[in-house]
């Protein structure tokens, strides 16, 4: 559905050139859920805008559906540009304006009749959850039911893609998870295709089927959810499977492994000691699903009497179908 080539954007500065993104390449199906997560200045405001071609690229392409965006007249990108859907952070509502009317916005601008927008908007309400808010101002609503309203709205002509800059950045933890659980339905009752761009990676988890990890105008890393966390030592692997913070083991040897699937119901713990003279002490736990695949990932700390032969610890680990992530002495935090 979407296609990024070699996308780059170079704004000319008088000092120095400041290149924002550094050839992109992205491709997100049609009805996935693609996050793009990135820390601040990484370029994610620069490919929203580049997406939509509110910016234009110094080079590359962006296409949606089989339409080269970056290629078309001014009348074809205006036309092109109502096929995508757009939720910001804030959901920037008139407040002169009733949540239908706000809603029907988009179709006014495309001078569609009077009782068609007032019946696309009360389907897209019922849609969103907002039943019966029809007629309510945007000062009554919650910053919830406004963004409900953001979401209606970016809706209304009825688009194949909805591109989310930051959907819950200014939103409390349990209304977050009401809009995500928001977008991931209407993506799949409408089959729309959706990119989100957030700095969190809690969004990622809740919301996307796939992601990518922008640093620098460039993609690192990117792949669906259980395969890049599968990827030992990836950035978004660690990311995705946070340890929770614990004390430095006083141990000979620290291991953090990462198990999937069937190897998350193996006591690896004991499989090593049972295997290995040594002792095992589980530091440190994470166990969780990502997409349908199931992790477990661990430091543990190993001890011995004896020389450490970590060769059979391997054989162990990769008998169980763990892999180890990270090794670090005594008093090393990994
Ligand atoms: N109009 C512009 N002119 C010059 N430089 C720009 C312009 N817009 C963005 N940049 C630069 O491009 C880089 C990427 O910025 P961008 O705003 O896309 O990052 P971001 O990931 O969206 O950051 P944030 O999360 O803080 O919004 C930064 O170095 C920024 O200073």
């Amino acid at each position: 559905m979407i296609s990024v080539r070699e996308l780059t954007k170079v704004y000319r500065q008088p000092a120095r050139d400041v290149v924002a993104l550094d050839n992109i390449n992205l491709d997100i199906d049609d009805g996935e859920i693609h996050g793009i997560i990135g820390r601040s200045g990484a370029g994610k405001s620069t490919l929203v805008r580049c997406l939509t071609l509110l910016d234009r690229p110094t080079e590359g392409k962006v296409i949606v559906g089989d339409q080269d965006l970056t290629g078309v007249t001014d009348t074809e990108l205006r036309n092109a540009r109502r096929r995508i859907g757009m939720v910001f952070q804030h959901a920037n509502l008139l407040s002169s304006r009733t949540v239908a009317d706000n809603i029907a916005m988009p179709l006014e601008i495309v001078k569609t009749h009077k009782a068609e927008r007032r019946a696309r908007a009360k389907e897209l309400i019922d849609l969103v959850g907002l039943s019966g808010l029809e007629d309510t101002y945007p000062a009554q609503l919650s910053g919830g039911q406004r963004q409900r309203v953001g979401i209606a709205r970016a809706l209304a002509a009825d688009p194949d893609v909805l591109l989310c800059d930051e959907p819950t950045s200014a939103l409390d933890p349990a209304t977050t998870n009401e809009i995500l659980t928001l977008i991931r339905s209407v993506s799949s009752r409408l089959n729309l295709t959706v990119v989100v761009i957030t700095h969190e990676m809690s969004v990622v988890k809740t919301l996307c089927d796939s992601v990518s990890l922008l640093d620098d105008g460039k993609i690192l890393e990117s792949g669906k959810l259980a395969e890049v966390a599968g990827k030992v030592n990836s950035r978004l692997s660690r990311a995705l499977l946070p340890l929770p913070t614990h004390e430095l083991a006083a141990a000979d040897l620290v291991l953090e492994v990462v198990g999937k699937q069937d190897a998350v119901n193996v006591p690896i713990a004991s499989h090593i000691a049972e295997e290995n003279p040594v002792t095992v002490h589980i530091t440190a736990a994470n166990v969780e699903t990502l997409g349908d695949t199931r992790f477990a990932h661990y430091l543990l700390a190993i001890s011995s009497a004896e020389q450490i032969n970590i060769t059979g610890i391997e054989a162990t680990l990769a008998r169980h179908g763990y892999s180890e992530r990270a090794r670090a002495k005594e008093g090393v935090q990994v």
